[in-house]
């Protein structure tokens, strides 16, 4: 399985459970790793045969700046779902931080993995 990443996606929005988090928006940042295969992409040099990260990150950045949880666990969840379901991928470890929400820590969040590495044709035959 190969991987396409996103790196330190910064987004402002709704998050926390405190009454004055309710009232400010706050920075997450997102760290996400897609399993794919990049293959045929490489192959053909073909965006068209690859996890386009450029769409990826536009819908990520779309749903987080939208959204208004209480917890980042929460909205974890509901990322990897939406990158599943609207991507197709099989695959995938994502994390949420939020830098400053605890003046004692520099950083402070959750990492999550869904679904299963796939195996492709061409990586069992490579035995
Ligand atoms: N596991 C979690 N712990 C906490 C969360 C959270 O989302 N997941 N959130 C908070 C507050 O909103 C915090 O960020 C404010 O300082 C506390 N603990």
């Amino acid at each position: 399985m190969d991987i396409v990443f996103i790196s330190e996606l910064k987004v402002d929005t709704v998050i926390g459970i405190f009454d004055w988090e309710r009232a400010h928006r706050q920075t997450v940042i997102l760290n996400v790793e897609l399993g794919t295969d990049i293959r045929a992409a490489a192959e053909h040099d073909d965006i068209s045969k690859t996890l386009n990260y450029k769409a990826v990150t536009e819908a990520l950045y779309a749903f987080v700046s939208a959204s208004e949880l209480l917890l980042i666990e929460t909205l974890a969840e509901r990322c990897a779902a939406m990158i599943m379901t609207e991507f197709d991928v099989p695959w995938l470890r994502l994390s949420i931080t939020k830098p400053g929400a605890m003046r004692q820590a520099k950083d402070v969040g959750v990492i999550i993995e869904r679904g299963t590495p796939s195996a492709s044709s061409a990586d069992l035959a490579d035995g």
